[in-house]
């Protein structure tokens, strides 16, 4: 493992019976970055973070965390990394209080439990089974956070939490970033990981698709263009300028959509008409994101495709 990777795959594959959970996964999270790990649901992020703390054991390829090989050293690995997913084992007899002494008592100190406690507005003193699903989620991130581990692995840690507690927990991620600390966080929401991931990896039935930083996918923002002309243009004008999709004319105004680095192509051309008006938005990240990566498709290397949603314990 090079000297600024914290996580590192090679070939990782994993098979349940005849379902192909993951092909050949070569996936690397450097020391000191947020990586936003997406993908539609059934992609096999879980599956993927449940072999990297050791939960799982792949059927091919290798798997390293902070220098480790997460099925023979879980244990040791497990004191250093903070691990929390959507479904967190509670014990439901037990208040919050209970599991943090627990805790405590296994790890040897109460670390930063108190102040995350205050700041996640966590119920300490209700039996887990009495919580809500937000607030028992706000209990697994405390447990998994208290301790300072130099690695956060989160499986969708957000679902559940108000727009209030999904602030606190980013600005709690940016806190243990600049601490130098490293973050996998897996989510299907792009928003989620835009708050705060350096770069992104996609992931798509099994195959990692395309791993990129936040700007790179910035610079292929999808923008909404409208021009309006003194006369009808063709569509055809547009449509050979390179990036440029989804041109329609309606009598002498011309739509069509554009990522960034198309934009001067496009606005070169409609300058060689006459021009009467001119409108250009920007869709959201979320947007381009599925216009690139939310449908099937057989080029991953061209433009996008046109936008659609698509749709415990160990175990070997
Ligand atoms: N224990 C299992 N037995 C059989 N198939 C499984 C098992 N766990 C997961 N799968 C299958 O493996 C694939 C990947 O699932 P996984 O839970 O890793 O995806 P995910 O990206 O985490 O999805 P989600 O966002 O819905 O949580 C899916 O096709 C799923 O049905």
């Amino acid at each position: 493992m090079s000297g600024d990777a914290v996580i590192r795959t090679s070939g990782l594959t994993k098979h349940y019976g005849r379902t192909v959970a993951l092909r050949d996964v070569d996936l690397e999270v450097r020391r000191g970055e947020v990586f936003g790990f997406l993908g539609p649901n059934g992609a096999g992020k879980t599956t993927t973070l449940r072999i990297l703390m050791g939960l799982l054991r792949p059927t091919a390829g290798k798997a390293e965390v902070l220098g480790e090989d997460p099925w023979r050293g879980a244990v040791a690995l497990h004191r250093r990394v903070g691990y929390v997913s959507g479904e967190t084992a509670l014990y439901d007899r037990l208040t919050g209080r209970q599991h943090v002494e627990l805790l405590t008592h296994l790890r040897g100190s109460a670390g930063q439990a108190r102040d995350l406690a205050g700041r996640l507005g966590v119920e300490l003193d209700r039996r887990t089974r009495e919580l809500s699903k937000g607030n028992r989620q706000k209990l697994a991130i405390l447990l998994g956070l208290m301790s300072g581990p130099e690695l956060l692995v989160l499986d969708e840690p957000t679902s559940g939490l108000d727009p209030l507690a999904q602030n606190t927990f980013h600005d709690l991620l940016r806190q243990h970033v600049a601490a130098g600390g490293s973050v996998l966080l897996s989510s299907h929401v792009l928003g989620e990981v835009e708050e705060v991931a350096d770069r992104v990896g996609v992931l798509r039935a099994g195959e990692l698709i395309a791993v990129e930083s936040l700007a790179e996918m910035r610079a292929k923002a999808l923008h909404h263009v409208r021009v309006t002309f003194d006369h009808s243009v063709p569509a055809a004008a547009l449509t050979s300028v390179p990036g440029v999709h989804d041109v329609a004319a309606e009598g002498a105004r011309l739509t069509c959509s554009a990522p960034q680095i198309a934009l001067d192509g496009l606005l070169k051309t409609v300058a060689r008409y006459g021009v009467v008006d001119f409108e250009c938005a920007e869709a959201g990240l979320e947007e381009t994101f599925l216009a690139y990566y939310g449908a099937a498709r057989d080029d991953r290397q061209g433009g996008p495709a046109s936008p659609r949603r698509e749709g415990a314990g160990r175990a070997a």
